[in-house]
């Protein structure tokens, strides 16, 4: 390149990159406005504006298209050409994008809106998922009106959803096309750069899986002891909803009758959440200081003054937890229905990661605020969790007495973490193995559903509690597939976030892999290291404007996603559930599932 080359295609990317921001905060804005508060009114602003911001990507486009960029050789303005040179959805017709916006804000509103009939009080019928539906997962050991709970919310959301779905396939598929991708599937491996990612997956699956089958027998086990064999079998999937949760996605709200050894150390702090008078704010202001105590960057004002940390009461809202960039340095918010309970309490550290991975690269061109990959976004705060839900940590923030680190206390805890992240694998994986298959054409409209549950039981060795048919539509069900967002990222969060775990442990001083003395990996606590803190820093300010094994590299030393460190994490607990198992001859795996699912 000639300097003057240089010169030039830097100051087209500096005006680019000016509007750039200018337009994603205003159709930020306007998406705000709406997911806070669902109207008519704020839906037709948001779709004016997305038209707007349309018609200024496109005529961007043109220009960098026209611009000569692809021989350029410096690599750092490469990337932004790059970047900049995918449209995305805005590729569409103007008349096809507004459909398109409109079908995925409709799915969001009927999802966010729904409200079905108590089990017990049938006349009483505004029972929303959060917090409603998700607290009786939690608390109800009643079979049927879990059964209930579990059949109602598909009938109020899935099949509500279920006409709109093809098309929103169909324009998915034309704006990938539009895009050069083959389909949706190929536009949203494209933030992977890894020809081979869906081969990189399913390697670290079967690598996983061994572990997942373990934990999957002992908890059938556990709950074939709780319901009887009439309900839960031998050998069979276990039915989908005894397992705490709307979706089968995380066991934890079992734990209280599933844990190795009740009685001892159970490092649920809801209890002591609730007793101490926790609120949304102080869950988040605890979340905060973690972050502060490793040199990140604490919360901006703005944050205090705009984010919605709770369900308000005078008006209906997007209640999925998640965290805004408005693209100007400055306004960053989340917006989370949050309840006293752990499972809140972490969300908030994973919400506020995402806030924290802003700040990091918010001097990055625009155009690289994003994350080294969105696998990485979503591993931010869970890492954090990590360390913060210790028992050790626990006990030093006074939400728990007992933080003993014997044998007992020790699977325990990792029992616990287990039937978070380990039980969630399979569950991720199938999310975006069922919307490859879609966007992919291998499966169509008249077999969504059976397709689905094919695939449920393949990954998961769970069964629906009722036969399903073509007439449900259960993906609809869940709010990823309704709103468009891309579930193949908490995979890859769900694997690295244990390598960064280990890395930053050992940077903290806080594990040695080659001591036999050292505490064990999921005992450490990176709380107040800075020296921890400055490693994940060194990652987060990249944004993505490196290839992500390049960020990876900086943490872990390597450019690989590898299983490794999940493994080591928990192989005190690998160890303990195959002896487990083996000591009741446990059946390992499941028989085909007794539920249909009729065509
Ligand atoms: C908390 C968020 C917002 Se990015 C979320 O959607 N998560 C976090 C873990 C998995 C996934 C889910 O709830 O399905
Ligand atoms: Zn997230």
């Amino acid at each position: 390149d000639s300097e003057q080359d240089l010169q030039r295609a830097k100051q087209f990317l500096e005006q680019l990159n000016k509007e750039y921001g200018e337009w994603n905060n205003k159709y930020t804005l306007a998406n705000w406005e709406y997911a806070a508060n669902l109207t008519e009114e704020n839906l037709a602003k948001k779709l004016n504006v997305s038209a707007e911001v349309a018609r200024y990507f496109k005529s961007a486009w043109e220009k960098v298209n026209e611009y000569p960029w692809k021989d350029i050789k410096d690599s750092g303005i490469r990337r932004q050409f790059k970047k900049f040179s995918v449209l995305g959805r805005s590729a569409l017709p103007e008349d096809r994008y507004q459909e398109y916006e409109k079908i995925i804000s409709d799915m969001e509103n009927i999802y966010s809106t729904a409200k079905i009939c108590d089990y017990k009080n049938r006349s009483k019928c505004d029972l929303a998922l959060e917090p409603e539906l998700t607290e009786i997962l939690m608390k109800s050991r009643d079979p049927e009106e879990l059964k209930y709970i579990w059949v109602e919310w598909r009938k109020a959301t899935g099949e509500k959803v279920k006409s709109l779905y093809p098309k929103y396939v169909e324009l998915s598929n034309l704006a990938a096309t539009l895009n050069n991708f083959s389909d949706n599937a190929a536009y949203w491996l494209k933030d992977y750069e890894a020809d081979d990612f869906p081969e990189q997956i399913e390697a670290l699956w079967q690598q996983l899986k061994p572990l997942y089958l373990q934990l999957h027998a002992y908890v059938r086990r556990e709950l074939r002891k709780k319901y009887g064999e009439n309900v839960v079998s031998k050998d069979g999937p276990i039915p989908a909803h005894l397992l705490g949760n709307m979706w089968a996605q995380t066991w934890t709200n079992i734990a209280d009758f599933a844990i190795p050894y009740p009685g001892k150390q159970m490092p649920d702090v809801t209890h002591a959440m609730i007793k101490q008078g926790y609120n949304a704010t102080t869950i988040f202001r605890v979340a905060e200081d973690f972050f502060t105590s490793i040199n990140l960057t604490a919360m901006p004002d703005l944050f205090w003054q705009r984010s919605v940390l709770e369900k308000p009461k005078d008006r209906e809202l997007i209640c999925h937890a998640s965290a805004w960039d408005f693209y100007d340095g400055k306004d960053f918010r989340i917006k989370q229905c949050t309840r006293v309970n752990m499972e809140d309490l972490l969300t908030a550290h994973h919400e506020m990661g995402h806030v924290e991975y802003y700040l990091q690269y918010r001097n990055q061109p625009n155009v690289f605020k994003e994350g080294a990959n969105p696998g990485f976004h979503e591993a931010v705060g869970d890492v954090i969790s990590l360390s913060a839900s210790t028992p050790s940590h626990l006990k030093a923030i006074k939400l728990l007495d007992d933080d003993s680190t014997d044998t007992e206390a020790n699977i325990n805890h990792l029992f616990l973490k287990g039937l978070e992240k380990i039980v969630f694998l399979p569950f991720a994986y199938m999310m975006d193995k069922w919307r490859w298959n879609v966007f992919q054409g291998q499966v169509t409209s008249d077999n969504y559903n059976c397709n689905w549950w094919d695939l449920a039981e393949e990954f998961q060795g769970i069964e629906p509690p009722v036969d399903r048919s073509e007439d449900d539509f259960d993906p609809g069900a869940k709010y990823h597939i309704i709103a468009d967002v891309e579930y193949m990222r908490y995979f890859v969060s769900f694997v690295v976030q244990f390598q960064f775990h280990k890395a930053l442990c050992v940077e903290a001083k806080q594990y040695d892999p080659q001591n036999p003395n050292s505490k064990l990996l999921h005992e450490c606590d990176i709380y107040n290291n800075t020296a921890a803190g400055n490693l994940l820093k060194n990652m987060l300010e990249l944004g993505s404007s490196k290839p992500w094994q390049d960020a990876m590299e900086r943490i872990t030393g390597q450019k690989n996603m590898e299983s490794a460190g999940l493994l080591e994490y928990f192989k005190p607990l690998t160890d303990w559930l195959t002896a487990e198992n083996k000591k009741t001859d446990e059946y390992i795996g499941w028989k085909p599932r007794a539920r249909q699912c009729v065509q």
